[in-house]
């Protein structure tokens, strides 16, 4: 089974609930060295919301998820979450989430049952608990029929989502994942998206940082775009693809050496209205209102121009899209998100 976005999804920037889980205002974090890495930052997630915070590489991404977990204050600004101050009650704050780190915290030597058992013990899940909390956490994330081989056993993804099991056994009405499918194959991905759809559908407050907008877009209500230290946009995955606007038209030239002059002829010719061009490493993307109906007429400009193409593709915009139109940065992640593609048309 595919995950689905939940139900919760609204084509607003606010968040769907007066009910704030987490509201960072105006949060900068400048460490020892200098280095600003949050600058600015303002968020207001609803209890029960799917949310995705986005950015490439050195956004600050984990350096904000640390300041909304009390590992790190903010150097200005302020961060409340489930109502608690960050800063004047860390602990509060500490005991209504979860967090999960980038580097796995399981423990190889243990199984998972015994992972799951001795969070339970640090967290203070009373004695008679435990054994039911253990089995539901260990059914919810599929790890039920391993559940007393000892970790190093296990794959990857299996560790990741026995990490993501031992997260949630005070039952924290928030969760936070620092980049959790990094480094996981797609089929390992897909089940571990699964498995973040189901806590959400419970009532979670999920907050994912992660660079594949893939997984924003199929999980997340709403989603930050995070770029420099700051956030760019903050809205809907549908409302952010439809302001990218149009269509996309995907132009492939049999020289790449052409796209400067096939340029020239889009703009020259009226085959769209307001164009915007971009080079892209074989041809161009070209992304216009109603740009299906110009594609005659785009064909007739090249043409003229002498331009041939060897290929041709028209879509609507993705993520892809909105993460180049906002940031001026192409996406590295490609390749893996198309193997999650592949392997869902494959099941
Ligand atoms: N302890 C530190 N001291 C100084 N600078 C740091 C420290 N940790 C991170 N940085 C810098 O802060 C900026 C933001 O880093 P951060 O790890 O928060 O980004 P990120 O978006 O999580 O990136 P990634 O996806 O690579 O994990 C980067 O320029 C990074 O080099």
């Amino acid at each position: 089974m595919q995950p689905t976005r939940s139900a919760t999804e609204t084509d607003s920037a606010d968040p769907p609930t007066d009910d704030l889980a987490i509201e960072a205002e105006n949060v900068h974090v400048t460490y020892a060295d200098g280095t600003e890495a949050v600058r600015g930052v303002d968020l207001a997630v609803g209890a029960g919301e799917f949310f995705g915070f986005l950015g490439p590489n050195g956004a600050g991404k984990t350096t904000t998820i640390k300041t909304l977990v009390t590992l790190l204050h903010p150097t200005r600004g302020s961060v409340r979450i489930n109502g608690y101050d960050t800063t004047a009650d860390p602990r509060a704050v500490r005991e209504s989430i979860g967090y999960m780190a980038q580097e796995t915290s399981v423990d190889e030597e243990l199984t998972a049952r015994e992972n799951v058992r001795y969070t339970c013990e640090v967290y203070g899940v009373p004695t008679g608990e435990r054994d039911d909390r253990i089995a539901e956490l260990l059914d919810l994330v599929g790890l039920d029929d391993v559940a007393d081989q000892r970790a190093e056993t296990f794959s990857g993804g299996m560790q990741k989502r026995l990490d993501a099991a031992t997260v949630l056994v005070h039952r924290p009405p928030v969760v936070f994942l620092d980049e959790p499918t990094t480094g996981l194959d797609p089929e390992a991905r897909l089940r571990f998206w699964e498995y973040l759809q189901s806590i959400n559908d419970r009532g979670t407050t999920v907050f994912l940082t992660t660079q594949y907008l893939e997984e924003v877009d199929r999980l997340c209500d709403r989603l930050a775009l995070l770029q420099d230290g700051e956030v760019v946009t903050t809205d809907t995955p549908a409302a952010l693809k439809s302001a990218v606007g149009g269509d996309v038209l995907e132009v492939t030239l049999v020289d790449a050496a052409d796209t400067e002059r096939a340029t020239r002829a889009v703009y020259r010719s009226d085959a769209f209205e307001d164009p915007t061009v971009e080079p892209t490493d074989s041809g161009l993307t070209i992304t216009a209102e109603n740009a299906r109906d110009g594609i005659g007429d785009l064909f007739r400009a090249l043409d003229e121009a002498g331009v041939a193409i060897t290929g041709f593709d028209a879509r609507s915009p993705t993520l892809d899209d909105v993460f180049l139109s906002l940031t001026g940065e192409e996406r590295e992640s490609t390749d893996e998100d198309d193997a999650v593609r592949k392997l869902e048309v494959a099941r």
